[in-house]
């Protein structure tokens, strides 16, 4: 099902919204964090999908938790560390990981920018125990508002050369792209690359507003691209990816099943699209479980999975020669 001549990659992935049971339930312990349930079974179900929500906001909260017990900097330095460890456990070669500082570092008022250092810290670590190549994507949180966003993107910022991309997430039907341009243009006289979920929660006008206005080459989730046929042309002939996620959708009920999601519809219109986890600790998923229902649930062929996984490849933000090395480690 994976191919294991092609490298395994996941581009979408939020290190916050992978915070292991375990880890909310040690650090809720440790500093005195009242939590919901009295055992680790019953803490499963306020941070992990039963079933599914009933919207993007609702699936939302179940990443509250995750940030909950960042109660200090070496909290946030061991969820990164442990992201590092899952992503390597997972038998990925590749991973980017985003995080949004501004909602890590809220609840327990940590300082931003040492926020953006401990998770920077962390991976580092992490990478000293673990075989897998991680880099990393800043976040911008849109359900906070504009001036939320510019102090985390001054914070992120401030270690741009540990980041190689910028991401606007959250409530995209209560916080458009438009309020973020200002934002995104900081983020291109940075030179960083740029991806935005979008098409997820709001209509293919997200998705086009995302492209002309932010900047983004890349799109998260892009769902809704399949009822805009000018668009879907627009992401083929530019190559924007499509970072697909789908039992993310799923949970969040942009899609009511696997098999109505718009995947193949893509692929048929010659999109470059890959498949990817989004929050693989709430949804309690790991990628190899997407390549699963890739094939069970939505028919898709050995090679056509193969042609998703090399997908990821190119979509990455990796230069040409990183892009070369990661292709020739497998062959
Ligand atoms: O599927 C998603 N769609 C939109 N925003 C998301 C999704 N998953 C997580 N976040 C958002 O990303 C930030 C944490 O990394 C938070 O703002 C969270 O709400
Ligand atoms: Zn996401």
């Amino acid at each position: 099902m994976i191919d294991t001549s092609i490298p395994l990659v996941d581009l979408h992935r939020h290190l916050d919204g992978n915070v292991r049971v375990e880890t909310i339930w040690d650090l809720g312990h440790q500093h005195g964090i009242a939590l919901p349930a009295d055992s680790l079974a019953g803490l499963a179900p306020f941070v992990q999908i039963q079933g599914k929500e009933s919207s993007l906001v609702a699936f939302l909260k179940k990443l509250d938790w995750m940030v909950a017990v960042l109660a200090d900097l070496d909290a946030v330095k061991r969820v990164a560390y442990e992201n590092v460890a899952d992503a390597a456990l997972s038998g990925l070669d590749y991973t980017e990981l985003r995080f949004s500082p501004y909602y890590m570092a809220m609840n327990h008022k940590l300082p931003i920018e040492g926020v953006v250092e401990a998770v920077i810290d962390g991976v580092r670590a992490g990478l000293r125990d673990h075989k897998v190549q991680v880099k990393l994507i800043g976040i911008l949180s849109r359900s906070f508002g504009q001036q939320a966003c510019m102090q985390e993107l001054n914070g992120l910022l401030a270690h741009r050369d540990h980041l190689v991309a910028m991401d606007l997430a959250g409530d995209e039907l209560g916080f458009p792209g438009e309020l973020f341009n200002d934002h995104f243009k900081r983020v291109r006289d940075a030179g960083l690359a740029i991806t935005a979920h979008a098409g997820e929660a709001a209509g293919s006008q997200s998705m086009w507003q995302a492209i002309q206005e932010l900047g983004a080459t890349r799109i998260g989730h892009g769902v809704n691209a399949v009822h805009d046929p000018k668009l879907m042309e627009y992401l083929a002939k530019h190559r924007i990816g499509i970072e697909s996620c789908p039992t993310s959708n799923l949970h969040t009920s942009t899609v009511a099943s696997y098999d109505t999601h718009p995947l193949r519809t893509f692929m048929e219109a010659g999109v470059l699209i890959g498949l990817n986890t989004d929050d693989p600790g709430v949804s309690n998923i790991d990628i190899a479980h997407e390549y699963q229902v890739a094939k069970s649930e939505m028919g898709f062929s050995d090679s056509e999975l193969a042609q998703l996984q090399r997908n990821g490849v190119e979509m990455a933000f990796l230069s040409d020669s990183e892009r070369k090395a990661l292709y020739a480690a497998k062959a």
